[in-house]
């Protein structure tokens, strides 16, 4: 009997990356948030403190700095399994990677009518993400988004629940339907063209949460799970977190008026947690590593 180290990984979070292409007057931009995390023969830096097979996080740090100059970044999916590769095919000891970089976007600030070249605008929290996974030369990508925030101010209703001595709330044929969209979604092979995949997912997913007519939010999540799943034969399953963002009818009983569903007090928390997986029938599980630390 003895004490062993289980499973492990490590690299540097959050290395933030502005990158201006100039080359010509009309700049595009990425920005990203990066995060290496390096997988491996590292019982010797955890049992002895031999750090042989430690390549430094401020080493991967600068790798990711390095490539974002060596060639475009391009899509986040083919940034993150360039770097993957790499710390991969080069770090003595190392044998698996992970590369998670979410994406923030910028608009053109319109000037005139038309984008200026050079000034850009932020007007949405929203992420655009991926979870590149290598695993000696196999390479796994779980992309999606982060912070897309919708609402419903019709066709959502929420009735025919279990109740009890401790129930309170009334069942309802008309409310709001409000969610900060997570979504993961995991390509079964990394030949896809990334970007148009993400746009039709998102345009998909968004057209799914608007056309149904929702008697619960489960319902809602599966619905956008399936109609991205149907058009996109390369994604084998769809995670979904939505916290019901629940907005309360109020009682204008106070000054004698009425309120036909037009007044709401919009609750920060607590949210309801509505989470699940849309799968295809006939397609594995991802192993648990694809998604955070191996066995975790
Ligand atoms: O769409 C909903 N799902 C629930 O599980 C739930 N629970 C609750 O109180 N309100 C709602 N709404």
């Amino acid at each position: 009997m003895g004490i062993v180290m289980g499973p492990n990984q490590y690299g540097k979070a959050e290395v933030r990356i502005v990158s201006v292409n100039r080359d010509n007057p009309r700049h595009t931009i990425k920005d990203l948030n990066v995060s290496s995390s390096l997988r491996g023969d590292l019982d010797g830096a955890h049992l002895t403190g031999d750090n042989g097979n430690v390549l430094p996080t401020d080493t991967q740090k600068n790798t990711v700095y390095a490539f974002a100059k060596e060639a475009p970044i391009g899509e986040i999916e083919e940034f993150a399994l360039r770097l993957g590769r790499h710390f991969v095919g080069t770090a003595d000891g190392i044998t698996g990677a992970r590369i998670l970089i979410d994406e923030y976007s910028w608009e053109r600030i319109p000037v005139g009518g038309t984008g200026h070249d050079h000034s850009f605008a932020r007007s949405t929290d929203e992420k655009r993400t991926t979870a590149v996974t290598i695993d000696g030369d196999q390479a796994h990508v779980v992309s999606g988004l982060k912070d897309l925030i919708v609402l419903k101010s019709t066709g959502s209703e929420f009735w025919g629940y279990p109740k009890d001595k401790y129930t309170t709330l009334s069942e309802t044929n008309d409310r709001i339907l409000a969610t900060a969209v997570t979504a993961r979604w995991r390509y079964l092979h990394t030949d896809v063209d990334f970007g148009k995949s993400f746009e039709s997912i998102r345009a998909t997913m968004l057209e799914a949460f608007a056309t149904t007519h929702s008697l619960a939010l489960q319902q809602s999540l599966y619905e956008m799970g399936k109609a991205a799943m149907e058009k996109h034969p390369e994604v084998a399953e769809v995670r979904l977190s939505l916290p019901n963002k629940h907005h309360f009818l109020v009682d204008l009983e106070y000054c004698g008026l009425e309120n036909n569903n037009e007044v709401f007090f919009a609750a920060d928390r607590p949210y309801g947690l509505i989470e699940g997986v849309v799968k295809r029938d006939d397609v594995d599980e991802a192993p648990q590593a694809w998604y955070s630390l191996p066995q975790f």
